[in-house]
């Protein structure tokens, strides 16, 4: 029987990231379309051969993207959206771009098209639209063109495109079902499945993470149809599933007449019995037994004593649980970890090593790789057993947490009546959700900070110059609370992270959030605590500078966690529970220190929902309990705002009444306020800021058009409860955009204002 390995996807935007900066330079206008398309052949060559190199047998191609993989299918489907004026043919970058970013040109203004979260993870696709009518057709060559440029490259690979189900499923129809397309949709993959075989490619790897998803009768019926045609094009498939159990779908996938299946046995190991029973003899079976979602080192001699079985009976592919998109780059870049945490990781590089392990051991005996095994034994021993993870005055205070510690002193209308009485708010209070824009100075002087560049002294001169200067500002333009901008942040996930004893965190560990953005997830390895106030002396610094209310501005627990790489050595509730009983320290400080009010981001509760609705309540408990945990600590009179950007909260109302922020402010300008109505009917009873402008646009928004938009909101909610505030923190946009955006939303206010005292 025969071991081989596969990867399932290599991260995009390079080891430094150099997409990022040739996808910049090209926006920019600093640099031509020709250099651009360089830098990305180059790293995908590189990707390919350093993949070869570490002896991978099924190396992906069309794993690269300019800016998304579900726009790429999107644009080979020839499903572009009619305001991009596509003519038919090939798509070219340029509407490529437009459909990703939306364009700003005074004679041809488009926006772009919606991005949301792809599945559980922190990064974001661009959403396919459908209406009536829609044509499709093969507008794009990408796969088949990058299929040949391996081979050219003398690599051949197997190359991945998202499959027709899943893309269906995330596909949003206007007055349409995206699934009425599923016969147009198979005439296309037919297409560019017989393109690759043509071509010579053996197999291809088709992606459908949806058979982790609740599946209804009609994803069921269209996996039936869809692969019974797919399977006729002349390539083996590969049928890809990841992030989560297939669960009850075993059966169906296991019908499905494909010539192998991929499982992630890191989030699904409950499907491992089942599959080997189901999985027909003659189907290729693909172990996800990498996790390719956290940055953990494998135990691979365990893994060995666990696949050696199973490898005398069948053949086996082993591989990453999931695309190592991802995960950062290459440990290897790591200068500042911990030398004693550094062996506990791998991130994509030491991953595929992993793997080139594995079938070594597995194929020619364990003495054969006897040092790589025995490595990976003392890198886990270590980790279970190091001092440096477990403290035990967290596990004590964390025992000690009682249910009256998650709850205010008094119900909200007496808090709102104490909060109202010391801050004295006109209605409709302005705001701003934190950040201001994070230009290329601000990060420029950061950079030359860490360089050694800047001494501290002058770094933290340059940064209380830009949040001085942007609190007077706010003043004069007339917002009523005001904040101190975050300029001293790199990312409100990243800097906590960098400030409590638990974390480790990495000066190259770069993963693509969306397009050309990356984040730096911080690693949580050990219990947390926190030496000490964080946020305390910026803030005061900033009130300093206004008689009016400066908001303390911190980011919640469960975000925290959601957009860290968290320990997979205890459930994720007892991790966000340290997280919160650190952030409530800093809560109480910043109260103590006088900040009257206090915002605590969860922009990623909601998105970490389980993406298995069973699996809901179980997360939404923990993760409200944690934020009541953090916000509990203060006196009535103090005012606690939480902010979420994606809000599809119309299936959790209870939950987000239940984390009893006295205000919350959320995204709804793009959907029309349609949200509110679900807050209305729910009888929502707190203090709302519906957001009454997308952030993610650079398109300045009129007076009049935020006033409908608040009148709408007035519909649903007294005006004693609403806030304006836009949809997001401001830090990707401009200081061009934002100052006439912010004033025309403080006209609107004080519109609403008149509006109201006329009734
Ligand atoms: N963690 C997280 N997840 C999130 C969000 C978020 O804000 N944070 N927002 C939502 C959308 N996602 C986003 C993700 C990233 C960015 C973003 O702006 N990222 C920045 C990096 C932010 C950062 O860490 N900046 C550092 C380092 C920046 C850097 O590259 N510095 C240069 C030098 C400076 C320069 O020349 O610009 C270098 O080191 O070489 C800093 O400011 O210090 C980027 O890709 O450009 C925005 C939104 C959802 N998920
Ligand atoms: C992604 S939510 C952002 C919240 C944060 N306070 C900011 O304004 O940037
Ligand atoms: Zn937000």
């Amino acid at each position: 029987m025969s071991v081989t390995i596969a990867n399932l996807g290599f991260p995009r935007i390079g080891p430094n990231r150099e997409l990022k900066f040739a996808l910049e330079s090209f926006w920019g206008g600093r640099s031509s379309e020709a250099e651009l398309k360089e830098t990305a052949a180059s790293l995908r060559r590189e990707t390919w051969l350093k993949q070869k190199n570490l002896g991978i047998d099924y190396i992906p191609s069309n794993d690269f993207s300019f800016y998304d993989h579900v726009l790429d299918t999107t644009v080979m489907l020839g499903a572009v959206p009619e305001r991009y004026g596509f003519k038919g043919g090939k798509v070219d970058l340029a509407t490529y771009f437009a459909m990703a970013r939306g364009t700003t040109s005074a004679e041809n203004s488009v926006t772009a098209m919606e991005m949301t979260k792809w599945f559980d993870t922190n990064y974001h696709y661009m959403v396919p639209e459908l209406v009536k009518g829609q044509k499709f057709s093969l507008a794009s060559t990408k796969a088949l063109d990058l299929y040949n440029e391996a081979k050219a490259a003398g690599v051949e690979t197997r190359p991945v495109v998202l499959g027709p189900v899943t893309w269906l499923s995330l596909a949003k129809g206007r007055d349409v079902d995206p699934f009425d397309y599923l016969d147009d949709v198979l005439a296309i993959y037919t297409e560019v499945l017989t393109s690759l075989a043509k071509a010579g490619a053996k197999w291809v790897q088709i992606d459908e993470p949806a058979f982790v998803l609740d599946l209804n009768d009609k994803q069921r019926a269209a996996f039936k149809k869809a692969y019974d045609v797919l399977s006729k094009t002349g390539v083996s498939l590969m049928l890809t599933t990841y992030f989560g159990r297939v669960a009850e779908n075993i059966d169906l996938l296991t019908s499905l007449p494909v010539a192998g299946i991929h499982v992630d046995l890191i989030r699904g190991s409950d499907d491992y019995d089942a599959l080997l029973t189901k999985v027909r003899p003659d189907t290729v079976l693909s172990l996800g037994v990498i996790d390719g979602r956290n940055i953990w080192r494998a135990d691979l001699d365990a893994l060995v004593d666990w696949i050696e079985p199973l490898a005398e009976k069948r053949d086996l592919v082993l591989a990453p649980s999931c695309s190592l998109l991802h995960v950062p780059v290459d440990l290897k870049a790591e200068k500042k970890i911990d030398p004693e945490i550094t062996q506990w990781l791998a991130f994509a590089q030491q991953k595929l090593e992993e793997l080139a392990v594995l079938k070594t051991a597995l194929t020619k005996g364990r003495n054969e790789v006897a040092e790589e095994l025995a490595a990976s034994t003392k890198a886990a021993k270590n980790r279970r057993s190091s001092p440096r993870i477990h403290n035990e005055a967290v596990a004590k205070r964390l025992a000690a947490v009682t249910p009256d510690m998650a709850k205010r002193q008094s119900p909200y209308p007496v808090r709102a009546a104490a909060q109202q009485a010391k801050l004295n708010l006109p209605l409709y209070p302005t705001t701003t959700i934190g950040s201001f824009p994070q230009t290329s100075e601000v990060r420029q002087a950061r950079a030359k900070n860490r360089r050694g560049e800047l001494d501290n002294a002058g770094y933290t001169q340059f940064l209380r110059e830009q949040t001085a200067a942007t609190i007077r500002w706010q003043e004069e333009i007339g917002l009523d609370v005001l904040v101190h901008g975050e300029f001293e942040r790199n990312d409100m996930v990243q800097y906590f992270g960098e400030q409590l004893d638990g974390f480790a965190f990495t000066n190259n560990g770069w993963v693509q959030s969306y397009g050309s953005r990356c984040v730096r997830p911080p690693i949580l390895f050990g219990d947390v605590t926190r030496p000490k106030a964080m946020t305390v002396d910026w803030w005061s610094f900033s009130q300093q500078q206004s008689e009016k209310p400066v908001k303390g501005m911190l980011t919640g627990p469960v975000t925290i966690l959601n957009w860290s790489f968290v320990r997979n050595d205890q459930p994720r509730s007892v991790s966000c529970r340290q997280l919160a009983l650190a952030i409530r320290d800093e809560v109480v400080d910043l109260e103590a220190a006088g900040a009257k009010i206090i915002q605590i981001d969860e922009a990623a509760l909601r998105e970490g929902l389980p993406l298995r609705r069973a699996e809901w309540q179980t997360y939404l408990d923990w993760a409200v309990e944690s934020f009541r945990l953090t916000a509990s600590g203060v006196r009535d009179d103090t005012q606690i705002h939480s902010h979420m950007c994606y809000s599809e909260f119309n299936d959790i109302l209870p939950s987000i009444a239940a984390m009893d922020a006295d205000a919350l402010s959320i995204e709804t300008a793009r959907s029309q306020m349609e949200l509110l109505q679900a807050f209305a009917s729910y009888q929502y009873p707190n203090q709302i800021g519906p957001g009454v402008y997308d952030i993610h646009s650079p398109r300045i928004p009129s007076v009049e058009e935020m006033v409908n938009l608040l009148r709408l909101a007035r519909k649903y909610l007294p005006a004693d409860r609403l806030w304006v505030n836009p949809d997001c923190g401001l830090k990707t946009r401009r200081w061009e955009e934002v100052k006439p955006s912010l004033l025309a939303m403080v006209a609107a206010a004080k519109e609403m204002r008149a509006e109201e005292k006329a009734k």
